[in-house]
């Protein structure tokens, strides 16, 4: 069973994706305490622009972080810092630093231009790093880096083999001193969230991963792919 279960409430998807996409702050918020309430211990999330992108400006990650705070006291909130939000690497670390309402945790894509320096300055803002490692390449700099994080997001997107490219992960990333979570996505998501419970790793679930249930049926809502990953995991 996962140690830890994180929800991820809405990823980089658009709007159009799922009619319970949580887009708005309010609907973060509400999306989030349903989670908690449904069994999730910490939260990861993408601030939006008004068009349902993904942003890193702070008139749109203030609000939410704030709305969290509100909505589900004492949960720990991270927020996604991807180079697709915000392509410049001067331009991110411009926005992160005019955050008002920080996260308590940001993950960093070691593969993107600009991470270590990043992950820098969110530990500067007292933001923990949850490093996010995709590939093998991005495992060796990151073990060789020496840096140190809350924890490794093991994120298997190879949709080949994932359960061989999550083992040969963990395996690159042993003796990095932090917790790692092993998570996959869309078809990915369920055999690398079973291997995490088998290993008893922590994980992620929610709508940003999967829109679908273990059984292949459409997921309703963050809190019933929650509740599922609980149930799959024994708990
Ligand atoms: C592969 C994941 N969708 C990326 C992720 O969860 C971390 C992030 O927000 O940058």
């Amino acid at each position: 069973m996962p140690v830890l279960l994180q929800a991820c409430l809405n990823g980089a998807r658009l709007p159009a994706e799922h009619p319970a996409l949580p887009v708005t702050p309010a609907q973060i918020a509400a999306a989030a305490a349903e989670a908690v309430a449904a069994g999730a211990r910490e939260l990861h999330v993408h601030p939006k622009d008004p068009g349902g992108r993904d942003s890193l400006r702070p008139e749109h990650v203030d609000p939410v972080v704030a709305a969290l705070r509100e909505a589900v006291p004492g949960v720990p909130v991270g927020v996604t810092t991807g180079a697709w939000a915000a392509g410049d690497p001067a331009v991110r670390l411009a926005q992160v630093a005019g955050w008002r309402s920080r996260p308590d945790h940001a993950s960093v894509n070691w593969h993107e231009e600009g991470a270590a320096e990043l992950a820098a300055a969110l530990t500067g803002l007292g933001v923990g790093i949850e490093a996010g490692i995709w590939h093998a390449g991005a495992a060796a700099a990151f073990a060789a880096s020496g840096v140190e994080c809350l924890r490794v997001l093991v994120e298997v997107v190879d949709q080949e083999d994932p359960l061989s490219t999550a083992r040969d992960l963990l395996a690159r990333l042993r003796g990095v001193p932090a917790p790692l979570l092993l998570h996959g996505e869309d078809a990915n998501a369920w055999p690398v969230f079973r291997l995490a419970a088998e290993l008893g790793l922590d994980s992620r679930v929610g709508l940003e991963d999967t829109l679908v249930l273990p059984d292949g049926s459409p997921a309703p809502s963050n809190a019933a792919l929650v509740r599922a990953a609980l149930a799959l995991a024994g708990d």
